[in-house]
């Protein structure tokens, strides 16, 4: 199994996080002010936006102090529950920093529900008030009303968005690891569509890395549109399979910029490729079946009926899976893959642009038109290049994936039958292709 590599490449200590000195600084001085036994603050809140480093923070903290990390998400109470009985116990037993400190981390605490997950933040404020052991929390949204309590209770800390030059230094030292062909220019619009969102960056990395074995400046601006993030598909597909809630997954498909069609096509595609039970699988594909049952009846009806389709593409697909049900569940990384449909119509644009490059040396050697190119010689010159292809590639200076395509027969054959079928059939053409034809029978 392929390990993610925000997961692989995850800091270790606070020196090998990048930037965010004012924070890590932070974090050193209060748990220093833990370990002389007098604490600046029983709590720290690490608030900021998706991807800046909160919980690589958390865990780099963790990994320099030597303490055992307790991680648990704020609104699962039943965690808390098992959390509330470590702190009384540890307050009983007196110890503080005994064998192995810990170090307790909350993640998600904006995610804390005030209805479904009564009671959250009481037991929060609880373990508060009982701990010996220092408490770090993350959110990306702290300003809810309902956190009110919890944000006088805490130190809060803001962790920033990583900067360009800081991002390119890690997704740089990611390549150099990998040992994968990255374009400096691919980097750079990676960078700039993940808005500092530096996991979003990772991600995105890999997934080209792994699926076409390089990443060159074209593959990521056929992928990158304007509105990028929301419009990256497999950020979508992604934190709907891995979403452990409902609200998670039915908040990923309607932030979604990736039109709805296109989005089924994509979990449709994916279901079979994450969910390892048959069962899970049969669950995902009906839910799927029932939104677009729905996303018709919203496009023939009512608009209505649209949030019956995020319903069910989101946490209907997303709670298919039943071990999600489990304590112990974690999500598993899988490589998606592009939805066939899109796979074809990437490849097709991808021929189609080498062989408009070539029709535009030819062009230029000739002084014609690419359309009279097109039309006129290029089924003729792509036989005359079977005998003297070298020749040829040396005087219109081809490039090795232009040389490629004319040496592929079976791409030779498409690019045939498209110039023939494709033409306009005016008289001119028609003339001028029986011309060619002719012409070829004379080599
Ligand atoms: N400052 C950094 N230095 C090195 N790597 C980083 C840094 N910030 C983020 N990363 C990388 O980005 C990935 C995602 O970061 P992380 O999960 O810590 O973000 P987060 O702020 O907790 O996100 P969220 O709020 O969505 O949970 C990490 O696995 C890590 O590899």
């Amino acid at each position: 199994m392929t390990v993610p590599w925000v997961v692989k490449y995850r800091p270790k200590t606070l020196d090998d996080v990048e930037n965010q000195e004012d924070v890590k600084d932070e974090l050193r001085s209060w748990i220093d002010s833990w370990l002389k036994g007098s604490p600046s603050s029983t709590a720290v809140m690490l608030y900021g936006p998706p991807g800046t480093g909160k919980t690589s923070l958390a865990i780099a903290l963790a990994n320099t102090y030597k303490l055992e990390l307790v991680e648990t998400n704020a609104s699962d109470t039943r965690n808390l529950t098992s959390l509330r009985a470590i702190v009384e116990r540890a307050s009983i037993s007196g110890s503080l920093f005994g064998i192995r400190g810990k170090l307790i981390f909350l993640d998600e605490v904006d995610g804390i529900q005030p209805k479904q997950d009564y009671g959250a933040v009481s037991a929060i404020l609880e373990i508060i008030k009982n701990t010996k052991y220092p408490i770090l929390m993350a959110a990306n949204d702290p300003w809810n009303p309902n956190l009110r309590d919890l944000r006088n209770a805490v130190k809060m800390i803001e962790v920033k968005k990583l900067g360009k030059i800081a991002m390119r230094r890690l997704l740089k030292k990611i390549c150099s690891g990998e040992k994968i062909k990255c374009e400096d220019n691919a980097l750079d619009q990676i960078i700039e569509a993940s808005d500092g969102d530096s996991r979003y960056a990772i991600n995105f990395l890999q997934s080209i890395a792994e699926g076409y074995g390089e990443v060159t400046e074209k593959l990521v601006s056929e992928l990158v549109r304007r509105k990028e993030r929301e419009l990256d598909p497999f950020e979508t597909v992604r934190s709907v399979f891995w979403a452990r809630y409902g609200w998670q997954a039915k908040q990923a498909v309607s932030n979604s910029q990736v039109e709805y069609d296109l989005l089924m096509r994509w979990l449709s595609e994916n279901i079979p490729i994450q969910y390892e039970m048959l069962n899970d699988i049969w669950r995902g594909y009906d839910a799927l079946a029932r939104a677009s049952i729905f996303l018709t009846r919203a496009k023939l009806s009512s608009w209505d009926m649209l949030s019956y389709t995020f319903d069910l593409m989101g946490p209907g697909v997303a709670m298919a899976e039943v071990e999600k049900k489990s304590p112990s569940w974690k999500a598993k990384w899988k490589k998606y893959q592009f939805p066939t449909l899109v796979q074809q119509l990437y490849k097709s644009k991808r021929t189609r642009d080498t062989r408009d490059q070539i029709i535009k040396k030819i062009g230029f050697h000739l002084h014609s038109s690419s359309t009279k190119i097109y039309n006129d010689v290029f089924p003729f010159f792509l036989i005359m290049t079977s005998k003297d292809l070298d020749e040829l590639a040396k005087n219109l200076d081809l490039s090795p994936e232009e040389i490629e395509f004319i040496q592929s027969s079976q791409v030779r054959d498409v690019a045939l039958k498209e110039t023939g079928s494709t033409a306009q059939p005016s008289e001119r053409t028609s003339r001028s292709r029986t011309t060619s034809k002719s012409r070829s029978k004379k080599p």
